[in-house]
Parts: C-alpha cells; sequence; structure tokens
C-alpha cells in the first residue's frame, strides 16, 4: 500500500496530474478543495462554513479539514493506497494525518511536490477562472491571500516531510506529459 502526498502551490497543476496518477498506481484520489467545492454545491452545512473562507483565499480551520479528511479515508476501507491533494496543509494537518495512518499502522510513503514560480502560477489561476468559475481564481487579490497563506502555512511542510526522508520534487513548468512523465519517474523508484 503506497500513501502518496502530492504537494504544491495553488494552480501548480495537482488536480491535473492526480487524474493521471490515480489510474496509473490505483490510487483512490482525496482532494480537499474538490470535496469542499462538492459540499458547497450541495449547499452542506460543511459547505456553508468553507465558502466563508475559500471565498477570500483563506484555509478552512484545521479541525474541520481533519476531521473531513479522516471520515473520506474511513469511507474507502478497501483502498490500495490514497492520493492527498490539496492535503494537509498546515503542520497540524500533517501530524495529524501521521496519527491517523499510524493508528491503522500505515504511513505516508512520499510527498510529492510539483514546483513553479509563483508569477508563472498567478498567470494560470486567472486564466483558469475565466472558464472554471472559482470565485478564489478570478481575484488578484484573493488570489496573492493563497499564496500568502502557502507561503506562511504550508511552506514549512516541504522541512517537515524532509525531514521523515520523504520528500520528493519535480519541476511543474512543461507540458501536462512532460510533467506526468517526470512524477511517474519519482512514483516507479519509490521504495
Ligand atoms: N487542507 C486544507 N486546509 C484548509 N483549507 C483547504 C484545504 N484544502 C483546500 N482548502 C480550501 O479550499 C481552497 C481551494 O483549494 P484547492 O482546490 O486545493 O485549490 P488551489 O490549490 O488551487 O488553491 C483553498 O484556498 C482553501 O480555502
Amino acid at each position: 500500500m503506497i500513501n502518496i502526498v502530492l504537494f504544491g502551490k495553488p494552480g501548480a497543476g495537482k488536480g491535473t496530474q492526480a487524474e493521471f496518477l490515480k489510474g496509473k498506481y490505483n490510487l483512490t484520489h482525496l482532494s480537499t478543495g474538490d470535496i469542499f467545492r462538492f459540499n458547497i454545491k450541495n449547499d452542506t452545512d460543511l459547505g456553508k462554513l468553507a465558502k466563508t473562507f475559500m471565498d477570500k483565499g483563506d484555509l478552512v480551520p484545521d479541525e474541520v479539514t481533519i476531521q473531513m479528511l479522516q471520515s473520506e479515508v474511513d469511507n474507502n476501507p478497501g483502498s490500495a493506497g490514497f492520493l492527498f491533494d490539496g492535503f494537509p496543509r498546515t503542520i497540524a494537518q500533517a501530524e495529524a494525518l501521521d496519527a491517523f495512518l499510524a493508528a491503522k499502522n500505515q504511513e505516508i510513503t512520499a510527498t510529492v511536490a510539483l514546483e513553479a514560480d509563483d508569477e508563472i502560477l498567478v498567470q494560470r489561476l486567472l486564466k483558469r477562472g475565466i472558464t472554471s468559475g472559482r470565485a478564489d481564481d478570478q481575484d488578484e487579490e484573493k488570489i496573492r491571500n493563497r499564496y500568502q497563506e502557502y507561503n506562511e502555512k504550508t511552506a514549512p511542510l516541504m522541512e517537515y516531510y524532509n525531514q521523515q526522508g520523504k520528500f520528493h520534487s519535480v519541476d511543474g513548468i512543461g507540458s501536462i506529459t512532460e510533467v506526468n512523465e517526470r512524477l511517474n519517474f519519482v512514483f516507479d523508484n519509490l521504495k
């Protein structure tokens, strides 16, 4: 069983690459952003709460996010492994995930980051905003706030996983196929 954290800044291409990786490596793809958006669409209590944070480009509070993620994992008992996309995004989330997996005699196998420059990504997100309908992709100020959240709260996770000897990164700039080949290479060489 392998459990992978797909890591990267907003717009780095995690969702796009996850679509290829989940099939090739038989992983259950859990995207916290997608799960929140599903809840918003269905107007659930969780969706209403998450929306107040997401619309501003702020992170949803840890307590809410961790609980949601854990129930998604529990809802997939037959899974051959998970591909976590957009989670963890804080040290508290990473610690909760490690503890939660350890209680199931499992662990994170590796964290794989898609690297790209902020300026390229901001432009990508603004372009995505034209077609995606995502409120958080349409306003440059909200986008910049997401990068600030990333730099303050999420970037320290690189060191967290590095200390565990689990951090890998690939260049996220290039065609979808090129980036996919780089990721496959890392996945194929995991012990
Ligand atoms: N692990 C998380 N912790 C807190 N908030 C989250 C988490 N995952 C997603 N969110 C919320 O959902 C928003 C969209 O996330 P996501 O779909 O991963 O898009 P992106 O990577 O482009 O920002 C985030 O800006 C945040 O508000």
